[in-house]
């Protein structure tokens, strides 16, 4: 058994939040087929504009890696993560002609300029290592969750979302996630009581920033 660490208790202890952004209606109605199709437009579209926004708050959790963590493995996870992004959104460009949405004409929503605020104001050097790798964790987290989701037995995702599904519902994504988590974990417990209340806040506020995000997508479009 792996010895449960702070962000387990945590999840428990903030669960209604944390079912909210990886049980979202939205990726429930993909896993069940009911999904609209407008409304699997919309979130693409948006998506596309977060992951852009998502490289250089990556590119910094790279260079705290290298500079503050004493792990020369941390390097190595978050590497593979931002190479992974690189692959994303050239599927990200292959989907949009795919459902015709012309991502040049896409604006940014309220949800998503909020969630790049924030992600904005973790990238200064003043946020500590562990509050920037649980915020790390727990955004990659829901989105694995979530999609793993639309996979589990049971599901009538069409097959046509399946691509989305597994780009973030398969098993690498969910080590990646997994590997993630024990940096933030074994950083968090060298942690002051100061950082650690700070890292349980913001695992909170990338909570809900996730679940304003999945909400956008009942807007259509
Ligand atoms: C809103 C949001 N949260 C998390 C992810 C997953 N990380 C990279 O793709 C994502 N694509 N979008």
């Amino acid at each position: 058994m792996e010895k449960r660490g702070m962000i387990d208790t945590w999840i428990d202890k903030h669960r209604s939040i944390y079912t909210a952004a990886t049980r979202h209606a939205f990726v429930v109605s993909i896993r069940d087929g009911s999904v609209d199709i407008s409304s699997f437009r919309t979130w693409l579209g948006q998506d596309y504009l977060f992951v852009r926004g998502f490289v250089p708050f990556v590119a910094n959790v790279l260079i705290r890696a290298c500079k503050d963590s004493g792990e020369s493995s941390d390097m190595e996870v978050v590497l593979g993560g931002l190479a992974s992004l690189n692959d994303e959104i050239e599927w990200f460009k292959s989907e949009g002609s795919k459902w015709d949405v012309d991502f040049s004409t896409v604006v940014p929503q309220k949800a998503n300029q909020e969630y790049r605020r924030f992600l904005d104001a973790l990238m200064s050097s003043e946020v500590k290592y562990p509050v920037i790798m649980t915020a790390f964790w727990a955004i990659e987290a829901v989105y694995q969750e979530s999609f793993a989701h639309c996979l589990e037995d049971g599901n009538k995702t069409p097959v046509e979302l399946t691509g989305a599904c597994h780009r973030w519902g398969n098993d690498g994504f969910k080590q990646y996630c997994s590997a993630v988590k024990d940096i933030a974990e074994r950083c968090l417990e060298n942690s002051s009581g100061e950082v650690l209340a700070e890292a349980e806040d913001v695992l909170v506020r990338v909570l809900e920033h996730e679940v304003a995000f999945w909400e956008m997508s009942r807007g259509g479009q």
